[in-house]
Parts: C-alpha cells; structure tokens; sequence
C-alpha cells in the first residue's frame, strides 16, 4: 500500500494545490531499525501512562529519557524529511502522533485500516479516549480525499457520533468513502466498528480542496 505515491489520474496540477510541501514515501521505512524504534516508543508511552515506580526508578528513566533525547537531537530534520509520517509500510505510517494501525485497502471506493487502541489512548474505565477517535477519523478522511484522487484539502468540519464504549487492546475496523463532490467540497464519512460489525463510532467531514498557496 502505498498512500503517498499513489499519483496516477490526478488532474496535473495536483502537486501545486495549496502550499503543503510535496512528501514522497520512504521507500525504506526508516531503514532497518526505525519501526523497532516507533514500536519500543509507543511502549514507553504505554509504561509511562500506567506505571507507578519508585523515585529511585523514575530518576533512572528521567535519565536515560533525556539521553535518548540528546542522543536524536543533533538530527532534526526539515518537514517532510524523516521518516515518521512518510514510511507505509509501518503501522501509523511510523508516525507516534498516528494510531498505530495498518491500512489494509486505499482506492478510490475508500480505505479500510485495522488496528487497536493501546494502553496509551485510554480515557477512563478502560475505554478509549473521546479525543482518539477523531484523531482516527481525521487522518483517514484524509486518506480517502487522497485516495479519490482530490487536490490537496483540509478538514472544514469533522463530527463524531460516539454510539458505544471503545474498548482497548481489542483489534477493530475503519472504513469510510467520499459521499458527495460539490466544487472544492468533498463530504465524507466513515464508521468504527469491531469485527463482528458492531458500531462504536461515526463520522463525517467536509474537506475544502485548498487554493493555491493556501497554507
Ligand atoms: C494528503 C494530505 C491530506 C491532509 C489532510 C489533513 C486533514 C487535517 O486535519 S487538516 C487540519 C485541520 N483543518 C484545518 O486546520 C483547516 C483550517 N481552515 C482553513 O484553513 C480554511 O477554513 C479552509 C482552507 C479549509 C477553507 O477556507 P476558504 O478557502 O476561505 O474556504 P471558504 O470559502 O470559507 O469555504 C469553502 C466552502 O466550504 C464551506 N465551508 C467552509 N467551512 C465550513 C464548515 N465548517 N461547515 C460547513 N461548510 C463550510 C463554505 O461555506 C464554502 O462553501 P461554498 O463554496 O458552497 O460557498
């Protein structure tokens, strides 16, 4: 799968709508390492939100956290320029700020990806975080603007009805289509069920196509 050179039959002045900087997939994936690297992080993220050590342990971590920050420090890079974000062959795209879950059809009919919500993205008693699932559903609406084959767009409005508890560490389904084109406007929606189909969650969004050199 392959979200960001997905390019064929897009009008040809795709690459010039609005002023997002052209990203290409990392056709590595970060190089051998770097999805072990996410994979070991998002754990952190998991202990750090459900741990509850003693002084001496979080001085140990509070240390070896802030070498690792030295350690990467020296190689920030321009947008669009690293890894996280571009490599799809990685759950999340080996982005931190994406859910970690693994797109499994992108066409113009729209785009499916599975996954779980982790330890990380718990709210309270157990369930899913309200302000996760619009993570999710923002980020595959974006998807299925680019998969249609839209210019460039952002999101205008985006709703979420929140139908049942989201559970964690439970694998679930997301899927969504464009509903309707008018001009710049591309309405579309998407449903968050288990596998079974039960509904947790919709959604629908407007996406504005962006003007040239709209930031
Ligand atoms: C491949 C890469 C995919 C990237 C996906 C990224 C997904 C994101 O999360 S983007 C981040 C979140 N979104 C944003 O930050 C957007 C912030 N807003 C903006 O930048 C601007 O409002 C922008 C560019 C979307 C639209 O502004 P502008 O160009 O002035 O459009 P504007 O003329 O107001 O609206 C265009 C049309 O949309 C309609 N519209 C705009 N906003 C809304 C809204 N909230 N509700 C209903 N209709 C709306 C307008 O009424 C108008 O309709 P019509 O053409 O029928 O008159």
């Amino acid at each position: 799968m392959q979200v960001m050179t997905e390019h064929t039959e897009r009008d040809g002045d795709y690459e010039h709508h609005g002023g997002f900087p052209v990203y290409a997939a990392d056709p590595d994936n970060g190089g051998p390492h770097f999805g072990r690297l996410v994979e070991a992080l998002r754990t952190v993220q998991d202990l750090a939100v459900s741990t509850a050590p003693p002084p001496e342990v979080i001085a140990q971590a509070a240390e070896q956290a802030e070498a690792l920050a030295a350690l990467l420090a020296p190689y920030t890079a321009p947008e669009g320029h690293y890894p996280a974000g571009r490599s799809v062959g990685l759950p999340g795209r080996g982005s931190l700020l994406m859910l970690p879950w693994t797109v499994e059809k992108f066409d113009r009919t729209g785009v499916r990806s599975t996954g779980v919500f982790r330890r990380y993205h718990m709210g309270g008693n157990g369930a899913a975080h309200g302000g996760v699932l619009p993570l999710l559903f923002d980020d595959l609406f974006g998807m299925i603007t680019h998969a249609a084959g839209r210019p460039i767009s952002r999101t205008g409005y985006l709703h979420v009805n929140y139908r049942k508890i989201t559970p964690l560490e439970t694998p679930l389904v997301v899927e969504g289509r464009v509903d309707r084109v008018d001009g710049r406007k591309t309405f579309v929606s998407a449903r968050l069920t288990e596998p079974d189909g039960t509904l947790l969650a919709d959604a629908e969004a407007l996406m504005i196509v962006l003007l040239p050199g709209q930031p």
